[in-house]
C-alpha cells in the first residue's frame, strides 16, 4: 500500500531563512578571513607564481616550432626543453604549496565559522528551539558553513587569480597580435551575458534545494528519536514513503541546479570555442598570406586557452558563489538571531550565599502575543519551604517554573529570588543556582560518571559517589560491568527509567544549587525502586527550596504549600490540611480515594462533575 503524504511545506518557516543579497553574505564571510590574511596571502602568491610559470609553455612552443623546427636549427633544442621541464616542475611545485596552505586556511576558516555558528546556537532562547527542528539547524551547522566558506576561499584566490590571468594574457594577446585578439573577444558579450542570467536565476534554485536537503534531514532526525514509536505502531512503510517524498523533493532540487548547469556550461565553453575557431580561422589565413609563422600561430592559441580557461572558472565561481549565498542566508540566520538577554554586561550576579527565598508578584507570560499562558500569578516560597505545583493538564505548572531559570522571559510582573529580580540577572549566575530536574530524564551519550560530573564539572571521585550513593545509584552502578565508566548510550537508552532518574537526581544533587524545580515522573516503576526514588528526591530536596510539579498525593501532602493551578492561575493555595478545610477544588481531589496520582483525580473529577 502507498502512503503518499504531503511534501514539506515552502511555507514553512522552519527551513528558511531571510533573504540576503550576494554582496551582504560575501562582505559578512569575508570577516572570518581576517585572522588568516598571511595564508591568503600565500595562497595567492603561489597560485599567481604557478599561473607565471604555466605562461612559458606557449612561449616555448613558439620557440621550438618556428627557431628549432621550422629553421631545422637544433642548437637551442636542448635548452627550450629544459626550460620547459622547469617551467612545469615550478608551477606545479607552487602549485602544490598552494594546495596545501588553502587547505589549511579553509579548515581553519570552516572551524571558526563552525564555532560561532554553534556558540550563538547555544545562546539563543529556548523559544528559538521550540520553532525549530534540529535536523534543520544540522544542516545549518554542518552543510550550510562548508558551502559558504567554500567561496571565499576558492574565490579570493581562484578568483584573483583568474581575474589577473585575463588582465596578463589580454596584454599579452593585444602585444602578440591585436588583430587576433580583437577576434578573441567577439564571444566576450556572449560570455559575459551568461554570466549574468546565471546569477540572476541561480538564487532560487539553491535555495529550494538547501531548504529540501534541511526538510530531508529534519524528517530524518525526528524519525531517528522516534524509531520505537515507528516500530510500536508499525510504521515503517509510511515512514519510507515519507522520506522518500523529502528525499525527492531534494532529488528534484539538485536536478534543478545541475540541469541549468549542464546547459549552461557547456553553453559558455562553446562561446569561449567559438573565438578559438574564428581565430584559428584568421590566424591561419595570416599563416597562408605569410603573415604569420606557425609558431607563432600555436602561441598565440595556447595564450587564448589561459585566456579562456579562467573565464571558465569564474563561471564555476559563480555557482559556487550563488549556493553560497543560500547557504550563507541560513547560516547568518543563526548568527543574527538575538542571544538572551544580550545585553549581559549591564546584568548582576546573584548575591551569595544564595538562601533561595523566591517570590512571584502579578507575573504573565504567553509564548505568543496572541495567547497569554500565564494571567497575574502570585507566589512566595521561603527559604528552604517545598512548593507542590497542582493542577490539570495544560494549566501552566511547566510555564510557570519555566520562568525562574528564565527559560522564557516574563511579559509583565517580576520574579525575585532573596529580593533581587532575576529579569536584572545575568543568566549564568542565575542557573548555577537552580537544578531542574524533569519528568524524563535527559542523560547525555556518554559515561555514567560524565552524567553525573555534568552537576560539577570539577567534583572529585568523593563528591561524585557521595552524590551517586545520596541519590540511591551508586549500588546498581557499581554492579555494572564498566561501573561508572558504562556507556548510557543516547539519551541514556540502556538504563532503565528509574536507573536514569536516579543518576538525573546524583547530578542536580552534585550541582548542589539552593533553588530545584523537579517535575515529578509519573512513570510507573516497581515499588523497591520508587521507594529508592522516593528517598534520593527527598534528600534533593531537603534544604532547598523546591518547586515541585507534583503528581503523587504522597509527595503532595508533605508540601508546605500547595498552589492549585487552573487555566493559568493560581485558585488555591494553602497546605493540605488547610486547602482541604476550605473545601475547594482541592478538598474535592482530595476526597477521591484510591489514587495515587492527582491527574487521576482530576479526570474523575471531571467525570463527576
Ligand atoms: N513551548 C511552548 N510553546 C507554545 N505553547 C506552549 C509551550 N509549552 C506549553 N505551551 C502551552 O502552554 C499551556 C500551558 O502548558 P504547560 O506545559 O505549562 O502546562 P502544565 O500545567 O505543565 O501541563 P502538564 O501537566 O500537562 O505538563 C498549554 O496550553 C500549552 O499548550
Amino acid at each position: 500500500m502507498s502512503h503518499r503524504s504531503a511534501p514539506y511545506s515552502r511555507k514553512d518557516p522552519t527551513f528558511s531563512a531571510k533573504s540576503r543579497s550576494t554582496w551582504e553574505v560575501v562582505r559578512r564571510v569575508s570577516v572570518y578571513l581576517k585572522p588568516y590574511k598571511l595564508m591568503a596571502f600565500a595562497t595567492m602568491a603561489f597560485a599567481l607564481l604557478s599561473t607565471g610559470f604555466s605562461l612559458a609553455f606557449p612561449k616555448l612552443a613558439h620557440l621550438i616550432i618556428d627557431d628549432v623546427i621550422l629553421s631545422k636549427n637544433a642548437a637551442h633544442l636542448t635548452r627550450y626543453g629544459i626550460g620547459l621541464i622547469g617551467a612545469f616542475l615550478f608551477r606545479d611545485l607552487f602549485n602544490s604549496l598552494r594546495i596545501r596552505i588553502n587547505n589549511i586556511f579553509e579548515q581553519n576558516v570552516i572551524f571558526d565559522m563552525r564555532r560561532a555558528v554553534y556558540a550563538r546556537l547555544q545562546r539563543l532562547p529556548v523559544g528559538y528551539f521550540d520553532q525549530r527542528s534540529s535536523g534543520d539547524l544540522m544542516t545549518r551547522v554542518l552543510e550550510d558553513v562548508n558551502s559558504v566558506e567554500r567561496v571565499l576561499i576558492d574565490g579570493t584566490e581562484q578568483g584573483t587569480v583568474a581575474i589577473l590571468s585575463i588582465i596578463v594574457v589580454l596584454v599579452i594577446l593585444f602585444w602578440t597580435n591585436p588583430l587576433l585578439a580583437a577576434v578573441a573577444l567577439i564571444p566576450i558579450p556572449l560570455l559575459a551575458g551568461g554570466a549574468l542570467w546565471y546569477t540572476l536565476t541561480a538564487h532560487r534554485r539553491y535555495r529550494l534545494q538547501r531548504e529540501s536537503a534541511s526538510a530531508m534531514n529534519a524528517l530524518l532526525m525526528d524519525n531517528l528519536q522516534g524509531v520505537r514509536q515507528i516500530k510500536a505502531f508499525g510504521h515503517e512503510n509510511h515512514e519510507d514513503s515519507r522520506f522518500a517524498n523529502r528525499a525527492d523533493d531534494l532529488r528534484k532540487g539538485s536536478l534543478a541546479v545541475m540541469r541549468v548547469w549542464a546547459w549552461y556550461s557547456p553553453a559558455m565553453t562553446f562561446a569561449a570555442s567559438l573565438g578559438v575557431s574564428l581565430v584559428l580561422w584568421l590566424g591561419g589565413r595570416q599563416v597562408l598570406d605569410g603573415k604569420l609563422l606557425p609558431g607563432q600561430l600555436v602561441e598565440f592559441l595556447l595564450y587564448l586557452s589561459f585566456f579562456y580557461e579562467p573565464i571558465r572558472q569564474l563561471h564555476a565561481l559563480n555557482q559556487m558563489l550563488q549556493a553560497a549565498r543560500a547557504g550563507g542566508e541560513r547560516v547568518f540566520d543563526i548568527l543574527d538571531a538575538s542571544v538572551e538577554r544580550a545585553d549581559s554586561q549591564s546584568r548582576k550576579e546573584l548575591h551569595i550565599p544564595v538562601r533561595g527565598e523566591v517570590v512571584y508578584t502579578n507575573v504573565s507570560f504567553g509564548y505568543s502575543n496572541a495567547k497569554p499562558v500565564l494571567h497575574n500569578v502570585s507566589l512566595h516560597a521561603r527559604a528552604g519551604e517545598m512548593i507542590a505545583l497542582v493542577g490539570p493538564t495544560g494549566a501552566g505548572k511547566s510555564t510557570l517554573v519555566n520562568l525562574l531559570p528564565a527559560f522564557y522571559e516574563i511579559t509583565s510582573g517580576n520574579i525575585t529570588i532573596d529580593g533581587q529580580n532575576i529579569g536584572g540577572t545575568e543568566l549564568e549566575s542565575l542557573r548555577k543556582h537552580i537544578s531542574v530536574v524533569s519528568q524524563e530524564a535527559f542523560l547525555f551519550n556518554g559515561t555514567i560518571r560524565e552524567n553525573i560530573l555534568y552537576g560539577k564539572l570539577n567534583a572529585t571521585e568523593e563528591e561524585m559517589i557521595g552524590a551517586a550513593k545520596a541519590a540511591n545509584c551508586h549500588d546498581f552502578i557499581c554492579r555494572l560491568p564498566e561501573g561508572y565508566d558504562s556507556r548510557v548510550g543516547e539519551r541514556g537508552v540502556k538504563l532503565s527509567v528509574g536507573e536514569k532518574q536516579r543518576v538525573s537526581i546524583a547530578r542536580a544533587l552534585l550541582k548542589n544549587a539552593p533553588i530545584l524545580i523537579l517535575d515529578e515522573a509519573t512513570a510507573s516503576v516497581d515499588t523497591g525502586t520508587e521507594k529508592l526514588i522516593q528517598e534520593a528526591l527527598e534528600r534533593l530536596m531537603r534544604n532547598r527550596t523546591s518547586f515541585v510539579i507534583a503528581h503523587r498525593l504522597s509527595t503532595i501532602r508533605k508540601a508546605n504549600q500547595i498552589l492549585v493551578m487552573q487555566h493559568g492561575e493560581i485558585i488555591e493555595r494553602g497546605t493540605h490540611d488547610g486547602l482541604l478545610a476550605t473545601g475547594g477544588l482541592y478538598a474535592r481531589l482530595a476526597r477521591i480515594q484510591n489514587t495515587t496520582f492527582i491527574e487521576d483525580s482530576f479526570e474523575k473529577l471531571t467525570a463527576v462533575e
